[in-house]
């Protein structure tokens, strides 16, 4: 029988750098052919756009979460990928950033042929180094829930501690003694841009099955409860127009300065008015970037493509009018823009 296909697992609470990470290893010379299995979290997918085109073929499951609704979906797309003809070296699975990796990784124990077929590799865990700590001591989750920031760091195999340049060596220190709290087993790799080398993350052979059965005793029941917090929501938006640059800038810094402590994440593809190129904002609480298909990010407007505003908004106590509203007055034709 064939040599089983290396799967990885990535995972990492919203924003931490999973898309930034898989556009590293899609670019580096590791002379693999790679599939990307995506699932992302929230009503508008807009990560399609973000993950940067190569010949790599990357599946997309948006109809509801990796770890709980979708399971079957991964399991069907991992069954057709093991059809193949041209079979593939790896496969990445970049699960939403609220995911419990466990179930995911479950996957590959209790499915019979994937279980003989596929190798999981590694569950690596990429970690904001600014934003973690609020995460991992979040005191507003809901009784019963799971904190799938503290569950993500638990089950990684690696963790790519990452965006070190936003915080001091005593910030960063902070993060790694919480981390090493949590899992002393996993190796830490600091990176800027998730740029890890990639024979520390690839076809590394370190998922162990007897760690995580210690660290959860029920992995391989696949009826073990597992219970989100549903506070946490997306609201999503999908518009044709072009947007004002610098109103749309102005309502998504003032709305990230006001709100950022709740909404966790927000990042869209957009349409400015005067410039052909797909632009691109991205939020982390109160951090955030515009950037252009001109300067290399997300992919240029494909000939013929309708050009949708495309944006999601992730945390609590969001307000759905007011954030359309808000929206709609940014645009170039709006009445409001007069
Ligand atoms: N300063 C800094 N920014 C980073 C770094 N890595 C990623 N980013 C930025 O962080 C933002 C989020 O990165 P993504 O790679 O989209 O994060 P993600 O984990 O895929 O996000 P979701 O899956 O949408 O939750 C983007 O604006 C990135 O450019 C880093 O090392 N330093």
């Amino acid at each position: 029988m064939a040599e089983p296909i290396s799967v990885t697992v990535i995972t990492g609470f919203l924003g931490s750098g999973k898309t930034t990470f898989i556009n590293h290893i899609l670019t580096g010379n590791h002379g693999k052919k790679i599939a990307i299995i995506e699932n992302e979290f929230g009503e508008v997918g807009v990560d399609d756009g973000l993950v940067i085109e190569t010949k790599e073929e990357v599946f997309e499951m948006n109809n509801g979460c990796i770890c709980c609704t979708v399971r079957g979906d991964l399991i069907r797309i991992m069954h057709k990928l093991l059809k193949r003809k041209n079979r593939f070296d790896a496969i990445l699975i970049e699960t939403t950033g609220l995911a419990d990796p466990a179930p995911v990784a479950q996957t590959f124990f209790v499915d019979d042929e994937l279980k003989d077929r596929v190798r999981l590799d590694a569950i690596l865990t990429v970690v904001d180094a600014k934003h973690i700590l609020k995460h991992l001591d979040d005191t507003q989750i809901e009784e019963g829930a799971e904190n799938e920031a503290v569950e993500q760091v638990a089950f990684a195999d690696r963790i790519l501690l990452n965006k070190v340049d936003l915080v001091s060596e005593d910030e960063k220190q902070a993060v790694v003694r919480r981390i090493k709290s949590i899992n002393g087993a996993a190796e830490i790799i600091e990176t800027v841009q998730a740029r890890a080398d990639l024979d520390q993350v690839l076809g590394i052979r370190a998922f162990s099955l007897d760690r995580i059965l210690e660290e959860e005793p029920d992995f391989l029941d696949p009826d073990a409860e597992h219970t989100h917090s549903s506070d946490v929501t997306s609201v999503g938006i999908e518009a044709e127009g072009n947007l004002d640059f610098s109103k749309a800038q102005r309502w998504l810094s003032t709305l990230l300065r006001e709100k950022g402590e709740d909404i966790f994440r927000s990042k869209g593809i957009l349409c400015f008015a005067g410039s052909d190129d797909k632009h691109v904002f991205q939020g982390v609480h109160m951090l955030m970037s515009f950037s252009s298909s001109a300067e290399g990010a997300g992919r240029p407007w494909a000939p013929g493509e309708t050009r949708v505003n495309r944006l999601v908004f992730i945390g609590r106590h969001l307000d759905r009018a007011a954030l359309n509203d808000s929206f709609r007055s940014c645009l170039a034709s709006s009445a409001a823009a007069a």
